[in-house]
């Protein structure tokens, strides 16, 4: 696997005993599933706590969610038995478009099925099943992993028992989409990409680059920007934020599979916790766990009023704010304030 080297030796995989059947109808045959565990699974195995992973991350949630870890806060292994999985789709151990599929004896790429945040969380409640989980004390995650979040808050209400959604929404909105829209384009630009069956040694990086970039400017916001560089010039003569955006493209392209950044934005584009056909609000109304929703008075992707909503069309949730600078990925960068608003939820 092209990105072992990126995940930690610790990582563990989840071999499906049988097919595992998409809302599309398809069916993926041998599937994987890259998961970590910290702590121990009780006698009656009730208490596990599931975490699910945005965009490009992976099962080392330690590694990205670090000051979450530890004894009395969020994730605490003397405690809880938390898992957190890889996402179906991603390129980190999970079966994913740079798996090799078992019908050609080559990588999926682009032929890789359509999926869906709904099959990413039918998935984790399998692997669940597996390692014996019999109840969820609670699921976080946050942008992709609040969207996993609240599929499983709709999907398996009597499984989880709480439920904390940060940054993320119950469907994509239009401006999410055209933001994805306009990253893939660029990646389907680069003469590298080749409808998808590029080369392991020739990716499309220029194009999965300038996504990045793209991706970056909505992640984080104006006030972040201006603070950090403003119209800084450069010893080389270039702006200081076109030089550190170039360099979160290049840092990505190192690490991530552009068939696999496809598939992932385009799952999120087609995530509606109404499953596309009924009522979306009545969907989320059907959310009844006692739910935190975290919003980032920042996020340009899923903004204050948003999650305002989220939250009041939600029967049992409770909404808190993460005041930072940064945008949406301030759930990745102001950890020990989001540890507190989860803390102040889990044990109030
Ligand atoms: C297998 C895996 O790796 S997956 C697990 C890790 N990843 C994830 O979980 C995905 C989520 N994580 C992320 O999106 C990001 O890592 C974040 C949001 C948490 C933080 O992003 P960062 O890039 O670390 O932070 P930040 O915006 O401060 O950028 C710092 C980098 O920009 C560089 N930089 C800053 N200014 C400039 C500039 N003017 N020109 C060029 N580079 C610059 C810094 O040197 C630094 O480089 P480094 O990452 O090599 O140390
Ligand atoms: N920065 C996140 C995406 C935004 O939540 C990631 O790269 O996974």
């Amino acid at each position: 696997m092209k990105y072992r080297h990126l995940i930690s030796p610790q990582t563990q995989t989840y071999q499906l005993p049988e097919p595992f059947s998409l809302e599309s109808g398809e069916q993926l045959m041998d599937v994987e599933v890259a998961y970590r565990c910290w702590g121990t699974l009780n006698e009656s195995g009730d208490n596990a706590v599931h975490i699910c992973h945005a965009l490009t991350g992976s099962a080392d949630a330690d590694e990205w969610w670090g000051p979450l870890f530890g004894e009395g806060r969020t994730f605490d292994g003397d405690r809880d038995f938390i898992v957190c999985s890889n996402v179906l789709g991603s390129c980190y151990g999970t079966t994913g478009p740079i798996s090799l599929n078992p019908a050609t004896g080559k990588p999926y790429g682009r032929a890789f099925p359509a999926i869906t945040v709904r099959d990413m969380v039918r998935l984790q409640w399998r692997l669940l099943q597996g390692l014996g989980v019999k109840k969820l004390k609670f699921v976080i995650g946050g942008s992709l992993g609040g969207m996993q979040v609240l599929e499983w808050g709709k999907l398996y209400p009597d499984y989880v028992e709480r439920i904390v959604s940060i940054a993320a929404a119950g469907r994509h909105s239009s401006w999410c989409i055209a933001i994805s829209e306009a990253q893939r384009q660029a990646i389907f630009a680069d003469p590298n990409w080749c409808n998808g069956n590029y080369e392991e040694d020739a990716p499309p990086t220029t194009g999965l680059a300038a996504a990045r970039m793209m991706a970056m400017i909505s992640y984080r916001a104006t006030a972040s920007f201006q603070e950090r560089f403003g119209r800084e010039i450069q010893e080389d003569g270039e702006f200081a934020i076109a030089s550190y955006l170039r360099y979160q493209g290049q840092k990505l392209v190192q690490r991530f599979d552009a068939n696999t950044y496809v598939a992932l934005t385009e799952a999120m584009d087609r995530h509606d916790v109404s499953g596309g056909e009924g009522d979306y609000l009545a969907a989320l109304g059907a959310i009844a766990q006692p739910t935190l929703v975290v919003a980032i008075d920042s996020d340009l992707l899923y903004p204050p009023r948003d999650q305002q909503e989220l939250a009041q069309w939600m029967p049992n949730a409770q909404l808190e704010w993460l005041s930072s600078p940064h945008g949406h990925d301030a759930f990745l960068i102001n950890m020990v304030a989001l540890n507190e608003l989860v803390m102040g939820f889990l044990n109030p």
